[in-house]
């Protein structure tokens, strides 16, 4: 199956993302204010237009199990996911609404999102779209396995309902991603397979920009998206 695969070849992607400042620094509890206030501004925008990449997604659809798990993923990620962001907020003590109000598309995230809009508006097929969507909820998803896994996250951790979350939401979300790639993909011709292929690993090395992106304080430097 082609999406087993795929999370093979992530898996050393994976644990690279796992070992970095970002993530470490979620699970031991210290990581910098400032970053987990950069991702969550550059998150919060992310997930909008993920939202509105489902809704890309449902006006290709023609399969109506489709549109109903397209639907129900929307709702997800408009409501549900809140409850992660919240967590990072408590954490470093800021109302969201007030950290939220100064993101961009920092340069990783931008890349990031126009990989998967390119995809939406270049391809019918929404495999294409999926295969470039799957390791948002995928690497999150094993991450959040490993560090739950690797420590004991005790009761006040600050960070613990992050990990909780991540490990016990995602799965519907990506059995039926990755059921639909799969599907799509047995009926493909070699070269478009490859696409699928490259979305995907291209999306978990996008994954583990992003957290750099927030390590660093990545930012446009020229660009004044306020201005
Ligand atoms: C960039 C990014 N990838 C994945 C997730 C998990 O949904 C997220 N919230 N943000």
């Amino acid at each position: 199956m082609l999406t087993e695969e795929l999370r093979n070849e992530a898996e050393p992607i994976i644990e690279a993302i796992y070992n970095d400042t970002f993530i470490q620094g979620l699970i031991h509890g210290n990581i910098d204010a400032a970053a987990v206030i950069h991702y969550l501004r550059a998150d919060s925008l992310y997930l909008e237009e993920f939202a509105n990449l489902y809704a890309m997604l449902i006006a290709k659809s023609d399969s109506k199990d489709t549109v109903k798990f397209l639907l129900s993923q929307m709702e997800f990620l408009l409501e549900g996911e809140s409850e992660a962001h919240a967590v990072l907020a408590q954490a470093v003590d800021m109302p969201y609404e007030d950290i939220i109000r100064d993101g961009a598309w920092y340069p990783s995230a931008d890349h990031y999102i126009k990989h998967m809009y390119f995809n939406a508006f270049s391809r019918e097929n929404i495999a294409f779209t999926l295969s470039a969507m799957a390791p948002c909820p995928y690497v999150y998803r094993r991450i959040a396995e490993k560090a739950m896994a690797r420590h004991t996250f005790e009761a006040g951790h600050p960070y613990r309902g992050w990990f909780e979350f991540y490990a016990r939401d995602m799965d519907d979300t990506l059995d039926v991603m990755l059921t639909i790639i799969d599907n799509e993909a047995e009926r493909m011709p070699a070269e478009d397979m490859k696409q699928l292929r490259r979305n995907f690993i291209e999306s978990v090395e996008h994954e583990r920009r992003f957290f750099n992106m927030a390590a660093t304080k990545e930012r446009w430097m020229e660009v004044d998206v306020h201005a």
